[in-house]
């Protein structure tokens, strides 16, 4: 077991150029390759566990995969292979969800599987709208947790009201609706990332948005490979923007951030509280993509009910920002944040009480009252962002934070560039 030992920071102005690559387009590249009769290139594909494993997993259904300088050619097999062996997912929700859905209407059979944490995390919410078009799948406790086995099938087109903003759901099920017959249609109750859209588009789909409203036409033909150069990762990148927002006197330069705005709220949360925000876009091309400047002011506190599913991923980092602002912050309307890799509310909360916080927790959220943050030692529960928020606490306090080989799943670098901000190690 790796623990991270942070020891406080100095004021420091920093350009990081050297963010890992988007974690949720990388995987949606490995997977949208499969969907064309041609190869795709992929510059920057993250080089992280988690999308390693669906790398690895698209290999196993058959497509060849070879670096040429720098670029990454993913080339799809004529007829998808049935693998002898499981597929395994890691640690990675977005590979299990996506998968999922890409398989179950595909012909063959498949065994998706993960780590222990990914085993805990709820699946129906897939497996029951694919079920309701025609899809064999099941696993443990009626298909709510993995193992997950797939036969795939011909699907009937839908017309489907999701109960949650997610956009694992949402891939999931555009990616069953491109082998059926009809035009489907997906509902989703708040926005949630767009990347599946977009790519989708991109490689020639015929996809028309409406508000909370997709419908997507099955093309006719195989779709136009990608080309596609992944920039950096927000969620990742949001890190040191805490960072900076922090430490009293600190500036840093995040470059070539993608801009999308379904990935960006919680720098526009972090700019509610005072923070100095500026973006500047270098590219339009695919996404925006630019330059993100944070420097510190001091922090207010904040209330979060709203775009809850363009922040989510970022709000363990967010309690930090709460911690160290004046007033009371809460969050609201986040339960989603308990099925992640961790039970988000619960870790983030009892470790923020270990670092000496006030703080109230709900079923959907929880309320920080901000204050000092004190030097403790606190776990990560095998949650890459639980460690990396309370790395970046501990530029503030000092910290030590067990168990986080995790970060490894979605950001490899984490260490390396923190070292450049303070006096940290591991053992
Ligand atoms: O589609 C994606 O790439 C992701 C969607 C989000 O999950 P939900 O859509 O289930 O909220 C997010 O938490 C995850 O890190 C990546
Ligand atoms: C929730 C996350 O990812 P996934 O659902 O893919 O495991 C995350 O990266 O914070």
């Amino acid at each position: 077991m790796k623990t991270y030992v942070v020891k406080p920071a100095t004021a420091f102005s920093k350009s990081i150029d050297a963010i890992a690559p988007d974690k949720s387009i990388s995987h949606r590249c490995a997977i949208f390759s499969l969907l064309s009769d041609r190869p795709s290139k992929v510059r920057n594909y993250l080089q992280g566990e988690d999308t390693l494993c669906t790398l690895e997993i698209v290999k196993q259904l058959g497509a060849t995969v070879e670096m040429q300088e720098g670029e990454m050619l993913i080339t799809p097999p004529i007829k998808l292979s049935e693998p002898p062996l499981v597929l395994d997912c890691g640690n990675s929700g977005t590979a299990m969800r996506l998968l999922m859905g890409f398989l179950a209407a595909r012909e063959g059979f498949f065994v998706l599987h993960g780590d222990a944490y990914l085993a805990a995390r709820p699946m129906r919410r897939i497996a029951d709208p694919l079920r309701s078009i025609g899809a064999h799948i099941d696993g443990r406790k009626n298909g709510e947790l993995s193992p997950i086995g797939i036969r795939g099938k011909q699907l009937s087109a839908f017309d489907y009201k999701s109960p949650i903003a997610s956009a694992q759901v949402k891939s999931a099920l555009l990616l069953a609706a491109l082998t059926c017959e009809k035009p489907s249609h997906f509902w989703e109750p708040e926005r949630s990332r767009d990347h599946t859209e977009k790519m989708l588009s991109g490689m020639g789909v015929h996809l028309v948005q409406e508000g909370l409203h997709v419908t997507l036409y099955p093309p006719v033909s195989p779709l136009n490979p990608l080309d596609i150069t992944v920039p950096a990762d927000p969620s990742s990148a949001f890190f040191f923007a805490l960072a900076a927002a922090i430490v009293p006197g600190s500036k840093v330069v995040l470059k070539h951030v993608l801009l999308n705005p379904t990935r960006i709220e919680a720098f526009k949360v972090l700019e509610r509280m005072g923070a100095d925000i500026t973006y500047t876009v270098r590219d339009k091309t695919y996404e925006s993509v630019g330059d993100i400047c944070v420097k510190y002011a001091p922090l207010q506190g904040v209330e979060l009910s709203e775009n809850i599913a363009w922040l989510i991923d970022e709000i363990p980092a967010l309690a930090i920002a709460f911690a160290c602002a004046k007033g009371v912050s809460r969050v609201g309307g986040a339960k989603e944040l308990r099925v992640k890799e961790s039970d988000r509310i619960a870790t983030t909360v009892a470790n923020l009480r270990l670092c000496g916080i006030e703080v109230r927790e709900f079923e959907d959220g929880f309320e920080v009252v901000g204050g000092i943050l004190r030097e403790a030692k606190v776990k990560s529960f095998g949650d890459h962002r639980i460690a990396m928020s309370f790395a970046i606490a501990g530029l503030v306090c000092g910290m030590e934070i067990e168990d986080t080989q995790c970060v490894g799943t979605s950001f490899p670098n984490f260490l390396d560039l923190l070292k450049c901000l303070s006096n940290t190690h591991e053992y």
